[in-house]
């Protein structure tokens, strides 16, 4: 006999508007859907409005979810459509058959092999940003890390996605980059309003929202237009647009909106989620000493005389670095729950063997990062931040799941891109300079909107006394 969605224990939903109170109280959904799962058991039953919805971190529900998409599982009906208004057809939200396409040449063009031809890039942008640092640092003036990754990752995404510089790390705040930047909190405001009013009546934002979208879908059609002549001259693809051009054999070409919103949607998944990780990374080095003395005992070691490394296997070569970024990530993950639906009805078993039926269309909030901490097994003194963890780490079973890039067929694409950035960041920084906490506006803090970023963060650097010898 299969537990149905209603006999799930949870909490007590109020009428009406059932656990949304509790649940965007404060910024902090995310905790919130973990307490639950503390209290109720890893899977639970909440309320949003008159709908039930299921929260997850039963490791055999995950599994299931992630793995069989898109046929048993999407993305949920209601993010996907608050999302496809800004983007239609992006390869985050498509699915079926045009996921498949998109899904292609997303993967193509952020593989290793891209990844080593554009390194330039992510060099060229990490000396502008370590200029700013700079500066800051002679000026004795403190930096607010979040906004300068935002820049920093719009910046590299843009010059891979699209081999354009468009400079959001010098932009003075009048320009496209800042006005991007406005982009990403105004969308995450739409996926979590009570009522779509935006469909009856524009606000200011909403204009200025649009206004930005049309800017920007210029950009992309005029940069699209040049891919499109340089491909049809015969040049093998060298960055996403331009394979855009091409998708695939005997498919059609993508139309000029498809082109718009995937554009868009690898701005948003690229620049929105590895700016929070680059940015937590710099507050535990920060907070921590010592992992600032280790960075810089690693990049003197393996840089040399070198300001920024050379290639990826370089930035491999940096395995405390990434052991830093991995901690941060496991401390404050950015991506903490996923929200998927089954397209029909469907009978799971859970690691306790018991059975629950899920309606087709039922909304299914997955707790991918649960375990990170609550494994203890995996993750002694989970709340340490203990970087050296990843490096004498033995593999061990998983008792929750602790998934930051998801899982299965839609695992993020730009997983090796983010990381390649963060550990080339947090390397290069915390060695030319030290990074020394400021808290004259008030403690860090943490906000979840679509993902869940440092707030009043910012750090004051300072110039390095001793470097080693440059070359
Ligand atoms: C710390 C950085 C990042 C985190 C934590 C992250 C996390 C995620 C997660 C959790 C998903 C959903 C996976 C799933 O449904 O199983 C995802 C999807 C995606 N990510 Fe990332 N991501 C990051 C960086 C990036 C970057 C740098 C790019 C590209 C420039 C990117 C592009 C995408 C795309 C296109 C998808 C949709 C994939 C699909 O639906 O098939 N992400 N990401």
């Amino acid at each position: 006999m299969s537990l149905s969605v209603r006999t799930l224990g949870g909490p007590r939903p109020l009428p009406l508007v059932g656990n949304l109170p509790e649940l965007t109280r404060g910024n902090r959904l995310h905790r919130v859907l973990t307490d639950w799962a503390d209290t109720y058991g890893p899977t639970y039953r909440f309320r949003m409005g008159r709908t039930d919805v299921v929260g997850t971190a039963d490791p055999a529900h995950l599994d299931v979810a992630l793995r069989r998409r898109p046929d048993d599982f999407r993305r949920a009906r209601r993010m996907a459509e608050v999302l496809e208004e800004l983007a239609p057809h992006g390869v985050f939200t498509a699915e079926g058959k045009q996921w498949r396409r998109l899904r292609h040449v997303a993967t193509q063009s952020l593989n290793a092999a891209y990844l080593r031809q554009y390194f330039a890039t992510i060099t060229r942008v990490t000396e502008r940003l370590l200029g700013r640092w700079e500066a800051a640092a002679a000026a004795g003036a403190r930096v607010d890390v979040l906004d300068s990754m935002l820049r920093f990752t719009l910046d590299v995404t843009a010059g891979l996605a699209m081999g354009v510089d468009l400079n959001a790390l010098e932009d003075d705040g009048t320009g496209l980059p800042s006005r991007m930047a406005t982009l990403f909190p105004a969308i995450a405001d739409r996926l979590f309003a009570p009522f779509p009013y935006w469909r009856y009546a524009k606000l200011p934002r909403d204009r200025r929202l649009a206004e930005t979208l049309d800017e920007f879908a210029a950009v992309v059609r005029e940069h699209f237009a040049l891919a499109r002549d340089r491909v049809n001259l015969g040049r093998p693809p060298s960055n996403f647009l331009e394979a855009l051009v091409r998708p695939l054999e005997n498919e059609p070409e993508l139309t000029d909106e498809e082109v718009v919103s995937n554009m868009l949607t690898m701005l948003v998944a690229g620049e929105d989620t590895t700016s929070s990780l680059i940015a937590w990374s710099l507050h535990f080095v920060a907070e921590n000493p010592d992992v600032q003395e280790r960075l810089r005992a690693e990049a003197d070691e393996v840089l040399g005389s070198r300001r920024t490394p050379d290639d990826p296997p370089m930035v491999g070569r940096l395995k405390y670095a990434a052991a830093v970024v991995q901690e941060a990530q496991r401390m404050c993950p950015v991506a903490p729950y996923l929200i998927v639906e089954p397209t029909r009805d469907l009978t799971l078993t859970g690691q306790d063997r018991r059975e629950l039926f899920l309606p087709a269309g039922q909304q299914i909030f997955l707790l991918n990062t649960y375990g990170a901490l609550r494994d203890v097994e995996r993750f002694p003194d989970p709340y340490a931040f203990r970087p050296q963890r990843w490096l004498d780490a033995e593999p061990t079973a998983e008792t929750f799941p602790f998934a930051p890039f998801g899982g299965g067929p839609r695992f993020c694409p730009g997983r090796n891109l983010a990381l390649l950035e963060a550990g080339v960041v947090v390397s290069v920084l915390a060695r030319e300079m030290e990074l020394v906490p400021d808290r004259s506006s008030g403690p860090v803090g943490e906000k979840a909107a679509f993902t869940v970023f440092p707030t009043n963060l910012f750090l004051r650097p300072r110039s390095r006394e001793t470097r080693p010898a440059r070359g």
